[in-house]
């Protein structure tokens, strides 16, 4: 599975993104570790603050259908630089995706940066953070 077959398979999700207020479209691709590519979409809200981005979409859809163990993700946009994930999605990217794990970071003009889910959150809050006595 490559880089481009992700990037396929995100900007296809372009089309599905319901974005009547931003009018910025965005698509991810995550990767399975039993090589299924789950995709998502930002679907947003009247209350903006309930939009969920293409990211976690990819996420909890993937999570909804039974899969936990991931390898990659990628995210792309119509942007001018590589799109780069927001904070609530860095966490819960963080959540469900191994440290080491590779996110592609690419935007529609064929920009690709490779990050870890580490680099994109360093100190992130997990479930040894919950341990207390
Ligand atoms: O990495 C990102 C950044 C933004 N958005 C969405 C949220 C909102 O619908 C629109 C503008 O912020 O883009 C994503 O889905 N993923
Ligand atoms: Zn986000």
């Amino acid at each position: 599975m490559s880089v481009a077959q992700l990037l396929s398979a995100a900007t296809k999700l372009l089309d599905q993104a319901y974005v009547p207020y931003s009018h910025f479209p965005v698509g991810a691709a995550l990767l399975t570790t039993d090589d299924q590519i789950i995709t998502g979409c930002n679907i947003e809200n009247a209350s903006y603050g309930l939009t969920n981005c293409a990211e976690r979409t990819a996420i909890f859809q993937a999570v909804a259908q039974g899969h936990r163990d991931f390898k990659a993700l990628l995210v792309t946009g119509v942007t001018d630089e590589v799109i780069s994930p927001c904070g609530a999605c860095r966490q819960v990217i963080s959540e469900f995706c191994t440290p080491e794990m590779p996110v592609y970071l690419t935007n529609q003009n064929q920009q690709v940066a490779k990050m870890t889910v580490q680099e994109l959150l360093p100190g992130a809050f997990d479930a040894e953070d919950l341990d207390h006595d």
